[in-house]
């Protein structure tokens, strides 16, 4: 594993996470969304958290997810993190946190600096904080859409939890984005695919080669 821990997103089979193990990835994320090419049923997540080696850690992406969604979610997959990637409050991350006892990781988009306090007041109740580009208004997903914000407004910045990078992060340019931001954790899902909801081997471990 490089010095920059990296998750790779909606994983759909079982060869997906073993190309992710042997890339050296830290995180590999299941995603519950219905309108996502990405999305899962809770047996087909649990076949593929199941697969997974020890060490690499299973993240369910959830949006504004019911307690009984994720009470489904919880029972029935092994899981390290769960992943909020809705308008959650953070009074809503910490129910989650004290409900189900697991890690928590919200989602922030960020376009301009007037989104900066929400990372700030997210960090105070997450166990991590994601800092994505905010989605274009309309978008079908608030994620996954391969979009980068501005760099720049998140450079060497500091919360009071640990962050991951996310959003239009490919081989090509997570080096650079991580020299930027000094980042030491990032996160993609788009940019190691050869279609929507199609991983690519070969893209995912160039990516995780890229990341350092
Ligand atoms: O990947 C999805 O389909 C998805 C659906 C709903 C919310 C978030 C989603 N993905 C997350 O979005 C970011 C950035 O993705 P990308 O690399 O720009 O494609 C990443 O954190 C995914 O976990």
């Amino acid at each position: 594993m490089g010095q920059v821990r990296v998750k790779i997103c909606g994983l759909r089979t079982v060869a997906d996470v073993a190309a992710v193990a042997a890339a050296g990835a830290a995180y590999a994320g299941f995603v519950f969304f219905e309108r996502s090419p990405r999305h899962l049923s809770v047996a087909q997540a649990a076949e593929l958290a199941l697969a997974a080696p020890v060490g690499l850690a299973k993240v369910a992406l959830v949006v504004d997810a019911p307690d009984a969604v994720l009470d489904a979610i919880v029972e029935g997959v092994p899981l390290d993190m769960l992943q909020l990637h809705g308008h959650e409050t953070p009074e809503r991350v910490a129910e989650v946190r004290a409900r189900y006892g697991l890690p928590v990781m919200k989602a922030v988009g960020v376009a301009d600096e007037g989104d900066l306090a929400a990372l700030f007041d997210y960090s105070t109740v997450a166990d991590q904080i994601l800092v994505d580009a905010k989605p274009p208004k309309g978008s079908a997903l608030p994620g996954g859409n391969g979009l980068s914000f501005d760099w720049r407004l998140v450079a060497q910045r500091r919360w009071l939890r640990p962050w991951m990078l996310a959003g239009g992060l490919t081989a090509e340019n997570v080096a650079e984005a991580v020299r930027l931001t000094n980042a030491r954790q990032v996160d993609v899902s788009s940019g190691v695919e050869s279609a929507p909801g199609q991983k690519d081997a070969g893209k995912i471990a160039a990516f995780v080669r890229a990341a350092g």
